[in-house]
């Protein structure tokens, strides 16, 4: 017997998958309790799967946020479908999310693929129908559970409401119940492992994902170049690449009123997170095809 299961301790991965939007990052913000996700009202917000780690008495809950899934249409959309395959394999248990209203309207194709590509991993899994506030009637959800049901070997189905908390203790629980016999993987006042310079460009893309709208957002990468650690202030030399000129001036915004309400929002996020005050020196630049560039992704942590 080992010292894990002497002591009674649990843990695992638990990979949180769905189709882009369903609200996997509200809900990984809720069950960790603190933000260590970005969310927006925009798909594809989360782009690599960022870990998230609740801690109990008996257990340590790893939760792996990953990008929405979808069939992919550019490298960096086939580099993140190919995370989410690998968190599904390499995970204790999976979390399938369905968006309530939209599943309301019939099942679509991209439900029905996650589906597959859960059970094809073979893996535990409890599909959580999330935005049950959103329904009219609670008996609304009934059908959805019935054809969710029929879609795989799952075990259990939850209707919940991520941005409420609506029976995400009852989900939580169950996700202890399964959790196979382990030892804590870090430590107990870490909430996440994702490096601090990639999380302070996630809160300057939050930012900018708010104040930017249509085709724009998924131009946009942000990467943080240098973190300066002084005496009364840290300052954070940061980049927001897009795709082309007339993107640069839709970020710029008239008299660069955008890029400074961007960088104010992200100031104050970023000095809540490292709890110091924050210089934010932030700059746009054209990248033509990054999103097409292996070499750049890899160095954005993608
Ligand atoms: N009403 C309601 N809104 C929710 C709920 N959960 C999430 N949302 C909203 O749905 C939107 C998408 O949430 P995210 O958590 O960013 O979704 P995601 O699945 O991580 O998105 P991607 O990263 O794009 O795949 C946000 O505007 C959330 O506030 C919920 O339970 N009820």
């Amino acid at each position: 017997m080992d010292g894990a299961s002497r002591n009674g301790l649990k843990s695992g991965f638990i990979a949180v998958v769905g189709r882009p939007n369903v609200g996997k990052s509200t809900l990984v913000n809720r069950l960790v309790g603190e933000k260590v996700s970005i969310t927006s009202p925009r798909p594809q917000t989360t782009r690599s799967p960022i870990r998230g780690v609740r801690n109990g008495k008996n257990y340590q809950a790893i939760f792996v946020d990953t990008p929405g899934s979808q069939k992919p249409r550019d490298t960096l959309r086939a580099r993140m479908q190919d995370q989410v395959i690998d968190s599904l394999s390499e995970s204790d248990i999976v979390l399938f999310l369905v968006d309530a209203p939209q599943a309301a309207e019939g099942l679509g194709t991209g439900d029905r693929y996650v589906a597959r590509l859960v059970a094809d991993s073979g893996t535990p899994a409890m599909v959580c129908l999330n935005k049950i506030d959103l329904l009219e009637k609670p008996t609304r959800a009934l059908p959805i559970v019935q054809a969710l049901s029929e879609l795989g070997d799952w075990r259990e189905i939850f209707q919940i409401s991520a941005s409420e908390g609506t029976n995400v203790d009852a989900l939580m629980e169950s996700v202890v119940g399964l959790l196979p016999p382990g030892p804590r993987y870090f430590p107990e006042g870490m909430v996440t492992d994702y490096p601090e310079s990639l999380i302070l460009a996630e809160y300057i893309r939050e930012k900018a994902l708010n104040a930017l709208r249509e085709e724009v957002p998924h131009a946009v990468m942000v990467e943080v170049d240098e973190v300066e650690r002084k005496e009364n202030v840290t300052v954070v030399y940061a980049i927001i690449h897009v795709e082309r000129g007339t993107q640069r001036m839709i970020v710029l915004g008239k008299g660069g009123k955008t890029i400074k309400k961007i960088g104010t929002e992200a100031r104050r996020d970023v000095e809540r997170l490292l709890g110091t005050k924050i210089y934010l020196d932030l700059k746009v630049k054209v990248t033509p095809g990054w999103r097409s560039d292996k070499k750049f992704l890899e160095r954005l942590g993608l």
